[in-house]
């Protein structure tokens, strides 16, 4: 094994909230990041439908379940494979590919959607230029999408990878909703270029 893989590994074992996910139930670390932003933000309420892009293994939808309970709806999609969770229909596809796109705005019925929530993270090949590039292309897909489902009011939380193309997709979101605020929760590692930026009022389509 190499050097960094074990300290992935003996870092992962360590890790607080890899422990409390296991304690808890939830299946990825990362449900912490969203029960943190719901803490402060409110964006999850009973009832609501909810869709969650990049979703595999499934903390988010988990967490965004058990808030919304039994009237409320969460559609989630990953290219992984994920284990069923009530409440949660999971379409299994590449975001960039047509024909799951379609698969997913199929499922939505033409309803409107109360949020959009998006943790999606690309392979990263290693190459900066390219992996920023990946990130920053999927997140400009996801927002395009947030503009086409949801609903006059509703919210947009996604997590975007700060480098080239951060400014400007920060200047498209702004044109589309009132408030965009940057969380960086407890559990997001701080040398992770990673933030989560939570868009609310969506102005409409
Ligand atoms: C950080 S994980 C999401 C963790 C999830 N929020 C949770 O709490 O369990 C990022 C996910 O994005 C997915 N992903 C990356 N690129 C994708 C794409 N093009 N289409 C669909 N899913 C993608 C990966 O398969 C991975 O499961």
């Amino acid at each position: 094994m190499s050097k960094s893989s074990h300290r992935w590994l003996k870092e992962h074992f360590n890790d607080p909230f890899v422990k409390r996910a296991a304690k808890e139930g939830y299946r990825s670390r990362a449900a912490y990041k969203l029960l943190e932003i719901q803490e402060k933000d409110r964006i999850l309420r009973p009832g609501m439908r909810v869709v969650d892009l990049g979703a595999a293994p499934g903390g988010w939808s988990q967490v965004a379940a058990r808030i919304l309970g039994d009237r409320g709806q969460v559609i989630a999609l990953d290219r992984l494979p994920m284990d069923p969770i009530p409440h949660v229909t999971f379409i299994q596809g590449d975001f960039n590919d047509e024909a799951v796109y379609e698969a997913l705005m199929a499922t939505l019925e033409g309803q409107p959607v109360d949020l959009v929530i998006c943790d999606i993270a690309p392979n990263m090949s290693g190459i900066n230029v390219v992996d920023q590039a990946r990130a920053m292309q999927l997140a400009e897909l996801a927002l395009d999408f947030a503009v086409q489902v949801l609903k006059p009011g509703g919210a947009f939380l996604i997590k975007v990878f700060m480098g080239a193309g951060a400014d400007a997709l920060r200047a498209q979101i702004k044109s589309r909703f009132q408030r965009l605020v940057v969380r960086k929760p407890e559990a997001s590692r701080a040398r992770s270029a990673e933030q989560y930026w939570l868009a609310t009022g969506f102005k409409g389509a």
